[in-house]
């Protein structure tokens, strides 16, 4: 059975003493809770501080929210994947839809990211969705098809397995709209079927796919409770101790 995977993107919010106070009401919330692994992906500039409290925690990993891919160098702005490994860095989110949309992030740039991110021994958390217009004109599929085809091309069996997807359709982001279980479940089914066209079945039943849209302590149960849905990673919701403590624990085996 596939361990779930709860991962909280902070994206740009929290100050470090902020995510201090987080940490600290966050890990009296989970004390008991086993069986799920739980990721936090804040702010470059709260990482240290973060990975200092935790102290190489398993029940907390740390993740961050971008990097780039080449190793050092003149690249004004960027952080390496072994800056990341400094501070014990186990994940990186890659192709988040802001990235794609705001920062113009193609497929092909992604996957050298994802790439490098596997040479580096960080795990890549590989984003893919669909906009409105793609889902009204029927066109998620191809969409989630070739993101994930460009995205993970290269990409080792053993690689794959390593690597975490999440489906999150852009309309659901921030909107307060969440995909409905079973739209959510037809979307993570397809990026299973497509994972095992480019491995097989074997390699892609191993494979965590995270939703992500709008996760909230109401609606994390439903959706975790779904076949291919191995997890979330969660926004807007995770800035809150207690409500992202409340989805984690929506996350621990039945
Ligand atoms: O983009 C997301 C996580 O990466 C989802 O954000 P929200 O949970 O705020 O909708």
């Amino acid at each position: 059975m596939r361990k779930k995977i709860i991962a909280a993107n902070w994206k740009m919010n929290m100050t470090i003493g902020e995510a201090e106070s987080f940490l600290k009401d966050f890990r009296l919330e989970i004390e008991e809770v086993t069986g799920v692994e739980i990721v936090i992906a804040p702010p470059f500039t709260a990482l240290p501080k973060l990975s200092e409290l935790l102290g190489g925690s398993q029940k907390v990993r740390l993740g961050a929210q971008n990097f780039y891919f080449e190793k050092s160098g003149a690249y004004t702005g960027e952080i390496s994947a072994a800056m990341l490994r400094d501070l014990f860095v186990r994940y990186v989110i890659i192709g988040h839809s802001e990235r794609r949309q705001i920062f113009g992030e193609t497929d092909s740039f992604i996957n050298k990211k994802v790439l490098a991110a596997h040479a580096s021994e960080l795990k890549p958390i590989l984003c893919v969705g669909e906009t409105l217009e793609e889902r009204e004109a029927g066109k998620e599929k191809q969409v989630l098809e070739t993101q994930l085809r460009g995205g993970l091309a290269g990409v080792s069996a053993e690689q794959l397995v390593e690597t975490v997807i999440a489906y999150e359709p852009v309309w659901a982001i921030g909107t307060g709209k969440t995909a409905t279980s079973a739209q959510a479940q037809d979307a993570h089914a397809h990026v299973r079927a497509v994972l095992a066209e480019l491995t097989d079945a074997a390699t892609a039943d191993k494979v965590r796919i995270q939703y992500g849209g709008s996760v909230k302590p109401a609606n994390a149960l439903e959706l975790l409770s779904q076949p291919d849905i191995d997890g979330a990673l969660v926004g807007g919701a995770s800035l809150e101790a207690r409500g992202f403590a409340e989805i984690v624990k929506a996350g621990v085996p039945a």
